[in-house]
């Protein structure tokens, strides 16, 4: 695997190494030692998969509040998304900034994103799945998000009149965060 920081700090742009031969590749997605040469988490109780029928669906952006932030690895793994981080983390030089990528089933780059960053995407083709593996189990009690349309954030959605779950159309604003 090639790992590259991204702009936002604790982020990593992870790209797949593969071996091909006539029948194809194998490329690893996830290596104990690797990880742990670059000082990430290596521990993943859960792994999520998501599909998401519609392009321009977005989901997010949503994190899990202290005492259980969640570190997560991403990946589309069918189609295509826009994937945007917002870092939450009031230390943080890059607190309040956005940073984007496109992951998509051909290019197969993974996101490895550190506990309080906020993390959507919208969906760019039809019937998208995206995986994930989360360093902590799911508590719903904790779970929160930022609006996606954030005037403050001002995140430029390439599809414009997303479809939204009700909860994500309602989440607060970065202002309104604790
Ligand atoms: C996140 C999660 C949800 N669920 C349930 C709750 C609900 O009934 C159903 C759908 O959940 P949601 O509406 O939260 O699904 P979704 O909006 O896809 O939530 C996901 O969004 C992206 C952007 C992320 O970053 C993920 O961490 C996760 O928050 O699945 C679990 O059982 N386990 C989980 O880990």
């Amino acid at each position: 695997m090639k790992f590259t920081p991204a702009r936002l700090p604790g982020v990593w742009i992870i790209d797949l190494e593969l071996r091909e031969d006539e029948r194809g590749f194998l490329a690893r997605t996830f290596c104990e030692r690797e990880f742990q040469q670059h000082g990430l988490n290596t521990r993943w109780p859960q792994c999520n998969l998501t599909l998401t029928r519609r392009r321009g669906t977005i989901r997010g952006l949503h994190y899990q509040a202290d005492p259980k932030p969640e570190i997560k690895l991403i990946r589309c793994a069918v189609g295509a998304i826009w994937d945007v981080l917002v870092d939450l983390r009031r230390n943080s030089p890059t607190f309040g900034q956005w940073e984007a990528f496109e992951l998509t089933g051909q290019n197969r780059r993974m996101l490895y994103v550190p506990g309080g960053i906020a993390h959507g995407f919208q969906c760019l083709q039809d019937n998208s799945e995206v995986f994930y593996h989360m360093s902590e189990f799911y508590h719903p009690e904790l779970a929160r998000g930022v609006r996606w349309n954030d005037p403050q954030l001002a995140i430029p959605w390439p599809l414009p009149n997303p479809i939204l779950s009700e909860r994500d159309r309602q989440l607060p604003l970065l202002a309104e965060l604790p």
